[in-house]
């Protein structure tokens, strides 16, 4: 197989980070561009690389010599600019989740897709490469615990970023879970309910963090996701599920648990790039080996446009305080 390059579209936290695995743990693949309107950042990121043009202007870095396919780590509203840049030629893209923050723009990601006749992208959601998730998704589908009844999901983040909004919390936040049961339990979003205590007095002034977001599916399941973003304490994603004959819960993080000096216990992650580091790198592994293939292996535009659906209604649902129904289009042959 030939080496796959790759244009790396924002260098920022995750962007650097996909391009240092990309170097570092990812076979049959090279970063051959890097764009980002940071000219500084760019070109340090750059430098770190052999051979790879750094770009203020996205266009210019899909549009380079040996670019075979892109990977987007800009933010959700730059996504869809990007991706249809990339589809114009025809590339295989891996976009970093949210596809985009709003349907209307996932819609237009599908359009493109329907008119080239073929499924080139895939949404970074990253969860469905990590062990713990698909040992849980194995025992549902195996009827381990029978019918699926509740998901009772945790995601917490020690700190957010400076940029962030309470719309973020369910945008960019709870749209993993979203499309964590939409996977588990291979049933679509149909309603969203959304409660917001009084935030905590560690949030910034204007967030409303936590929150609490209750899903309704399609097979009659509820999800319950607790989203807390300014813990303080450290980055946890814990999912349990109850079924009518039994449960099973991931994400306790107890890897080791020491006992010495009268106490014991264990150590909490600290953000994503720790506790989901494998989950990214069998993600790009998987995406770079069906890249070359011409194929998507993973979550695609469909799975996008379904977890911007359920946001739009959960942004809907924060603001109302009132139960949302999720709008859908059918979905497409392509995808099914
Ligand atoms: N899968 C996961 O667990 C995670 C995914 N993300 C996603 O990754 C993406 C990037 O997030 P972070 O790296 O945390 O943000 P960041 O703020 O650290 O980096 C974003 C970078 O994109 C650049 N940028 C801004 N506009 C751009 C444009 N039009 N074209 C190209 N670059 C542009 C910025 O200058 C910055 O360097 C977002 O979609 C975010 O939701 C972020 C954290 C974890
Ligand atoms: O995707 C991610 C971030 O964008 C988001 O801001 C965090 O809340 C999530 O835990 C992380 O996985």
């Amino acid at each position: 197989m030939n080496t796959l390059g790759i244009a790396v579209i924002g260098t920022g936290k995750m962007g650097a980070d996909h391009v240092r695995r990309i170097g570092a743990t990812v076979g049959g693949a090279r970063v051959v561009a890097v764009a980002d309107p940071d000219a500084e950042r760019v070109k340090a990121v750059a430098a770190g690389v052999e051979g790879a043009a750094a770009f203020t202007d996205p266009a210019a870095a899909t549009a380079a010599p040996g670019v075979d396919a892109v990977l987007i780590a800009s933010p959700g509203p730059a996504h869809e600019e990007a991706i249809l840049l990339a589809l114009e030629r025809e590339l295989p893209v891996l976009c970093e989740k949210p596809l985009t923050p709003d349907p209307e723009g996932a819609l237009r990601v599908l359009e493109a897709e329907r008119r080239l006749g073929r499924r080139l992208v895939q949404v970074g959601f990253m969860r469905r490469f990590d062990a713990e998730y698909e040992r849980l998704k194995e025992l549902l589908d195996a009827g381990g615990i029978g019918r699926p009844l509740f998901l009772h999901c945790r995601h917490r983040n020690a700190a957010s970023p400076s940029f962030f909004t309470s719309d973020m919390l369910i945008g960019d936040s709870v749209v993993h879970e979203v499309d964590a049961a939409r996977w588990l339990l291979g049933q679509e979003v149909t309603a969203v309910t959304v409660l917001s205590p009084r935030p905590s007095s560690a949030a910034p002034e204007g967030l409303s963090d936590p929150r609490l977001v209750l899903l309704e599916t399609s097979g009659g399941a509820i999800v319950d996701v607790e989203i807390f973003v300014n813990c303080g304490f450290g980055y946890q994603v814990r999912c349990e599920a109850v079924g009518e004959s039994g449960s099973a819960r991931i994400g306790d993080g107890h890897a080791m648990v020491v006992e010495a000096g009268g106490r014991w216990g264990g150590e909490i992650a600290q953000d994503f790039t720790t506790r989901f580091a494998d989950a990214y790198d069998r993600q790009v592994r998987r995406w770079v080996a069906a890249a070359a293939r011409g194929r998507v292996d993973g979550p695609d535009a469909w799975d996008g446009y379904a977890a911007a659906a359920v946001a739009e209604a959960g942004l809907a649902a924060a603001r109302s305080g009132v139960r949302t129904e999720v709008r859908m289009v059918e979905r497409p042959g392509l995808y099914r």
